[in-house]
């Protein structure tokens, strides 16, 4: 972060903090820097729905600015639907850690994906080039028509064919979800032109990659995932530029689909260690592609040049016998969380694509994913092993719900 020192060249409790750039740094605390004048170490969470004021005429200028502009309000919140002070300061770090103007967050990843394609098409711009694989409920909205979008699938050297007139974006995620396959964002964005491009940074995180860096103008983030990392808040976000973070903020307002201020206090929390898990848990994953790799049980392991905490692999045998054999892995979708997580993307994350559209992105239904986490290798491995040897009996079925 560029900072000034105080006029008088001494430390200035009220300046902004001075550091090297470092993403560590930002990590933990972009989004904070007010904290210490504030009298406060953790961030305030601000839970009003809404905001007394005295001032009724002042208050109509201030939301019919907001109305025309979407431009962040000055003074205190109206009301939650347009802003929230909790929010503000994960957009504000996630932004810093993504190296973009603005960030704008929303109730979960799918929601986020939606206001970038309402705000586009608001525009007058509905058609959409994208590369599979996509995560599969964003495949789904791309190619369901269900926003009224038009979709021209093609691979990344088919892009500036695939693009028209009346193009909104280009979207590529990478690594991909669940196949881990890498585009060229450098190629990429040169192959955009003038349309603007969108990337599911997701998988990555801004520890292993800055899509803007490449070129990217919109970089979307399902943060239940890494952002968040402990499985337990649902959120989506979206890093860009200002101008189109106030066509953002329009949308959010008309449509609702805000995070709670909750969700982005843990948010906030979960990145200040996202460094940490994600460099801890691409190590252990690297470790567990080794071993896969050498497994006759094993017939394929997909794993990224960037590096990650995601594998993929296909087994020789029944991936269904895998899911149902692990105990220490918890055999659930999602991803990014502290717990390593193993799925089959053919029955759940990709279900929703058809058959046919997952084969041509190259989901085998052979292909298991998984989330690696924070747990020891060796353990991981003991549970893995046992699960590719098929020797375990299937847990009983549920018969009653557990009471919560
Ligand atoms: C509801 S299915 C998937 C959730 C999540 N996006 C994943 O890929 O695991």
């Amino acid at each position: 972060m560029d900072t000034t020192p105080s006029a008088s060249g001494t430390p200035d409790a009220q300046a902004p903090y001075r550091t090297t750039g470092a993403l560590a740094t930002h990590a933990v605390h972009a989004g904070r820097e007010d904290l210490a004048a504030l009298g406060l170490h953790a961030a305030p969470l601000d839970l009003s729905t809404t905001y007394p004021s005295s001032d009724s005429r002042g208050e109509g200028l201030r939301l019919d600015e907001f109305a025309a502009t979407g431009a962040q309000l000055e003074g205190p919140p109206v009301y939650a639907r347009l802003d929230n002070p909790t929010v503000g300061r994960f957009e504000q770090a996630l932004a810093r850690l993504e190296g973009t103007e603005s960030a704008v967050a929303f109730a979960s990843g799918m929601a986020a994906l939606t206001a970038v394609l309402l705000a586009r098409s608001a525009a007058g711009l509905r058609h959409v080039v994208a590369v599979r694989p996509l995560y599969g409920c964003s495949d789904h909205l791309l190619s369901g028509g269900l926003l009224g979008t038009e979709v021209t699938w093609t691979d990344p050297e088919g892009i500036a064919d695939a693009v028209r007139p009346d193009t909104a974006l280009v979207m590529v995620e990478t690594p991909a979800n669940p196949t881990l396959a890498e585009v060229d964002l450098d190629a990429v964005a040169r192959a955009c032109g003038r349309v603007p491009l969108l990337v599911d940074n997701t998988f990555a995180t801004p520890v292993l990659q800055r899509p803007r860096e490449h070129g990217a103008r919109f970089v979307l983030h399902s943060a239940t995932k890494y952002l968040g990392g402990h499985g337990d808040v649902l959120g989506g976000v979206v890093a860009c530029d200002e101008e189109f973070a106030r066509d953002l903020r329009r949308i959010r307002f008309a449509t609702g689909g805000v995070l709670h201020p909750l969700a982005g206090y843990l948010l906030l929390r979960g990145l200040s260690t996202l460094p940490v898990r994600v460099k801890e848990q691409s190590a252990t994953a690297a470790e567990l592609v080794r071993r896969l790799a050498a497994d006759p049980r094993v017939t394929a392991v997909h794993y990224p040049r960037l590096g990650g905490a995601m594998v993929a692999f296909e087994v020789r045998d029944d991936p269904h016998e895998v899911i149902s054999g692990v105990r220490l892995i918890t055999p659930a979708v999602s991803l990014g969380s502290v717990d390593t997580l193993i799925q089959h993307p053919g029955s759940i994350s990709h279900r929703i694509v058809a058959a046919g559209d997952r084969a041509a992105g190259g989901i085998s239904e052979k292909l298991l994913r998984m989330s690696v986490g924070l747990e020891d290798v060796e353990d991981l491995w003991q549970d893995l092993d046992l699960a590719l040897s098929g020797l375990r009996p299937r847990p009983e079925p549920r018969r009653e719900t557990a009471v919560r």
